[in-house]
C-alpha cells in the first residue's frame, strides 16, 4: 500500500442473503435471493485528504461506511488502513452518524459520553487529566466546559453533533466516517458542522470518509468524489474535476438537480425514474433504464471502469464529452417522474 495512503480499498463487496426462510423456501421452491449493496468498489485515501462517497438512497453508501469501521465484515475484498490491516487499523477509525441523538446516551452527561472512550481506552490516567481532556475536547468543537454538565436533551441538533464530534475526536482517530454528518440538521447549521470539520482535518491532519446523498453537501468539503450507483462505483474524480466536467451520465444528472443558489427560482428537474432493486439489477451497465444516451451494448455488457492519466475514473460505454449536452437539456426521455 502507498506511504501517502490512510485507506485502500481493494474489489471490495458486501452482499446480504435477503431470501425468504429456509422451508418457505422449499416448500415454495423459492430460489435464494442475494442483494449485491456493495460490489467490487475499489478506491484510496490519501493521508489528510477528504474522499465524499455520493449517490442517492440504496445505492451502498452507509455498507460502505459500516465496512470501514468494522460492523460489517465484507463478503468479498480488502479495506487496509495506513497503520495495518484488521483490528488495530480499525480502531483508529471513528464514525460520525447522521443522527448523533440516537447515539448519545440521554441519561449521561455530555462530560461522562466524552470521557467513556477516553477512561476505556486508558488515554489519560487520574480523573482530574480526564477532565482537563473533555474540557479541550468540548472546546476543540466550539463548546464550553459548562456544557459538559448538561444532557444531550438540552441541546440543539447541531450541537449535538458538536458533541459526537468531540467523542469521536476522544480517542485520538486518524480517521473519520461520516455518514450523512449534516443531512438532519437546518441548511445554515450544515455549513457550520462542515466548516467544523474541515478546521479539526487541518488541525489533527484527520482523514475523512464522507458519505451524503447531497454533492452539493460534499462539493466544499471534499478532495476526491466516487459517485455510486447500485452497489458500484460509477466515477470517481477529483472534486472540481468532477463538477467541472461529469463524464458520467449519472453523474451529470446528480449535478443538474442541485438547486443554484443564485437563482432559486429557476426550476430544477428531479432526477427521474427510481434507483432499481439490487435484489434483481437491470443486465449490462445498470444505469441504462434511466440513461438518455443508453444503447443496446449498455443493456448488455457491464462496463469496465477505465482510468484516465487526469486521475479519473470512469465506469460507462459512452462516457459524455464537454461538446455533448447534458442529459436534462430537453430531452424528453428524462422526463421528471
Ligand atoms: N443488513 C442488511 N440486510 C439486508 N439488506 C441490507 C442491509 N443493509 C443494507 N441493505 C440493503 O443494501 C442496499 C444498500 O444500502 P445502504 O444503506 O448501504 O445504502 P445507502 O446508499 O447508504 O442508502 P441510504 O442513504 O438510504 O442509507 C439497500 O438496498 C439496502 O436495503
Amino acid at each position: 500500500m502507498s506511504s501517502q495512503s490512510a485507506l485502500e480499498v481493494q474489489d471490495l463487496a458486501r452482499w446480504f442473503d435477503v431470501s425468504a426462510p429456509w422451508l418457505t423456501r422449499v416448500l415454495e421452491r423459492k430460489p435464494k435471493r442475494i442483494l449485491k449493496a456493495v460490489d467490487g468498489v475499489s478506491f484510496s485515501v490519501p493521508r489528510g485528504s477528504t474522499f465524499a462517497i455520493v449517490g442517492e438512497s440504496g445505492c451502498g453508501k452507509s455498507t460502505i461506511a459500516r465496512l470501514a469501521v468494522g460492523l460489517y465484515h465484507p463478503t468479498r475484498g480488502e479495506l487496509n488502513f495506513a497503520h495495518g490491516a484488521g483490528r488495530d487499523g480499525r480502531m483508529r477509525a471513528q464514525m460520525i452518524f447522521q443522527d448523533p441523538y440516537a447515539c448519545l446516551n440521554p441519561r449521561w452527561r455530555v462530560k461522562d459520553i466524552i470521557a467513556e472512550p477516553i477512561r476505556e481506552l486508558g488515554l489519560r490516567r487520574g480523573a482530574a487529566a480526564v477532565q482537563a481532556r473533555v474540557t479541550e475536547l468540548l472546546g476543540l468543537v466550539g463548546l464550553a466546559r459548562s456544557d459538559g454538565e448538561k444532557y444531550p436533551h438540552s441541546f440543539s441538533g447541531g450541537q449535538r453533533q458538536r458533541i459526537s464530534i468531540a467523542r469521536a475526536l476522544a480517542t485520538e482517530p486518524e480517521f473519520l466516517v461520516c455518514d450523512e454528518p449534516t443531512s438532519a440538521l437546518d441548511v445554515s447549521v450544515q455549513a457550520q458542522i462542515l466548516n467544523l470539520m474541515m478546521d479539526l482535518q487541518r488541525e489533527f491532519d484527520l482523514t475523512y470518509l464522507l458519505i451524503s446523498h447531497n454533492l452539493a453537501v460534499v462539493r466544499h468539503a471534499s478532495d476526491q468524489i466516487a459517485v455510486m450507483y447500485l452497489g458500484r462505483i460509477v466515477e470517481q474524480a477529483p472534486t472540481e474535476m468532477l463538477f467541472r466536467n461529469p463524464r458520467h451520465p449519472y453523474t451529470r444528472l446528480l449535478i443538474d438537480t442541485i438547486p443554484d443558489l443564485e437563482a432559486p427560482n429557476r426550476a430544477r428537474q428531479p432526477l427521474a425514474g427510481e434507483v432499481p432493486s439490487p435484489i434483481d439489477p437491470p443486465s449490462g451497465c445498470t444505469f441504462h433504464p434511466r440513461c438518455p444516451y443508453a444503447q443496446d451494448v449498455c443493456r448488455k455488457v457491464s462496463p469496465p471502469m477505465a482510468k484516465d492519466d487526469d486521475g479519473r475514473s470512469i465506469a460507462c460505454h459512452f462516457p459524455l464529452t464537454a461538446a455533448r449536452p447534458s442529459p436534462l437539456a430537453g430531452l424528453s426521455a428524462v422526463s421528471a417522474t
